[in-house]
């Protein structure tokens, strides 16, 4: 059993994976400040550090109290939009938050003066427009997005780091995820609402009004922007792989983790429109800031070398999980009944 610190653990993808960190008999510690996470999606036996990465100080005292025996990274802004509009606010938080993690991991070094293994949050968004569909690991990274850049630009902090003070880590590229928990009790709750699938199944619950699709003009089949879209939970399951990964030696890395299908947007919403059982209303807007045209997953990288085998591979099992918990918790934790 060993001993992890996972960083925005209460938020969407973290709760999930918490979950699973737990069920492969590991011992969890959540650091958030709870900006965008909920204390109702941690499940019992967690440890809680109610803190924000900004504060160094306090990561630092979070390493020291509870020396875990690697950290897994989540804590982020993640609204691709948002980031054009208010870059100032997620260089700050998406750079220096995590520099002041890879900081104090580094003032914190274990008797052996190694730093202890960090399993990162990238993001297809690393990509930007690829030339190559579906996009390897080793494809030229050129962020559309200022979401992206700080993903990216942390990618290069962490191997520097490494480079220079040997500091193990892995970058997890999630391309789309969605979906919830299988046990419907946990699911999607971002306080911004912008994922597509998220979004359209609150329509049809009558929360909004219609769904626009963003931009119909791009060089795609249907003119919509393709995305590969991967369960919460093989995701998850991704996390338990990579970090076992570190803790047995593996030298750093970068692994996708996606189907490698693409989904446009247009086909998601007609996917809805089946979980549902009715037509989702829906219109045409202008094109969103930032988004690329393209973005699929070659994941099989993560599969020969980690033994990564997802188990939702169809885009209507997808969205019926995630239909499940929004059904069941139309408001999310706020009005959950637990
Ligand atoms: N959702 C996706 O489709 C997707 C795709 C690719 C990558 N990612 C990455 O996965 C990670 C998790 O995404 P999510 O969808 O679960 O988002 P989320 O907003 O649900 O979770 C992020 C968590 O981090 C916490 N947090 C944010 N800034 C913090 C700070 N400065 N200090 C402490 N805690 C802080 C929030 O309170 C929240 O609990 C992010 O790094 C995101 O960039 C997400
Ligand atoms: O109301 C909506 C919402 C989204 N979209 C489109 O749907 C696609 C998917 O958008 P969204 O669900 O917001 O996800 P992405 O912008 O692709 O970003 C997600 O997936 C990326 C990886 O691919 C991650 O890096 C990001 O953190 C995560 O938010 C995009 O083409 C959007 O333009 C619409 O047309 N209408």
């Amino acid at each position: 059993m060993s001993k992890l610190l996972v960083t925005g653990g209460a938020g969407y993808i973290g709760s999930h994976t918490v979950r699973a960190l737990q069920d492969a008999n590991h011992e969890v510690v959540v650091l958030d400040n709870f900006s965008a996470g909920h204390l109702e999606a941690l499940p019992d036996g967690v440890a809680i550090v109610q803190a924000d990465l900004l504060d160094e100080e306090a990561v630092r005292a979070a390493l020291r109290d509870h020396q875990p025996d690697a950290v897994v990274h989540f804590a982020a802004l993640i609204e691709v939009g948002e980031s054009m509009s208010d870059p100032r606010r997620f260089y700050r938080n998406n750079l220096l938050g995590s520099l002041n993690l890879a900081n104090a991991l580094l003032d914190t070094r274990t008797a052996e003066n190694t730093p202890v293994p960090v399993v990162f949050s990238s993001t297809a968004a690393v990509y930007g427009e690829a030339e190559v569909i579906p996009i390897p690991e080793d494809a030229p990274k050129r962020p559309t997005s200022v979401y992206g850049e700080t993903k990216l630009s942390f990618e290069h902090v962490l191997s520097a780091y490494d480079r220079a003070y040997g500091l193990p880590h892995i970058n997890l590229r999630y391309f789309n995820v969605s979906g919830a928990h299988a046990s419907g009790e946990i699911g999607e709750a971002h306080p911004n609402k912008t994922h597509l699938i998220e979004l359209a199944l609150l329509t049809a619950l009558g929360q909004r009004e219609k769904m626009k699709i963003f931009g119909t003009d791009y060089p795609t089949p249907d003119g919509t922007c393709v995305r590969d879209y991967i369960h919460v939970d093989d995701l998850a399951s991704a996390h338990v792989l990579a970090v076992q990964a570190l803790l047995d030696g593996s030298p750093s890395t970068a692994y996708n983790v996606g189907l490698g299908h693409g989904f446009s947007v247009k086909e998601v919403l007609d996917a809805a429109d089946r979980v549902v059982g009715t037509p989702i209303p829906r219109e045409i807007a202008p094109r969103r800031p930032g988004d690329p045209a393209f973005l699929v997953a070659e994941s099989s990288r993560i599969k020969a070398e980690l033994g990564w085998a997802p188990q939702y591979t169809d885009l209507d099992q997808i969205v019926e999980s995630a239909w499940r918990w929004h059904r069941r918790y139309p408001h999310g934790f706020e009005k959950a009944t637990r």
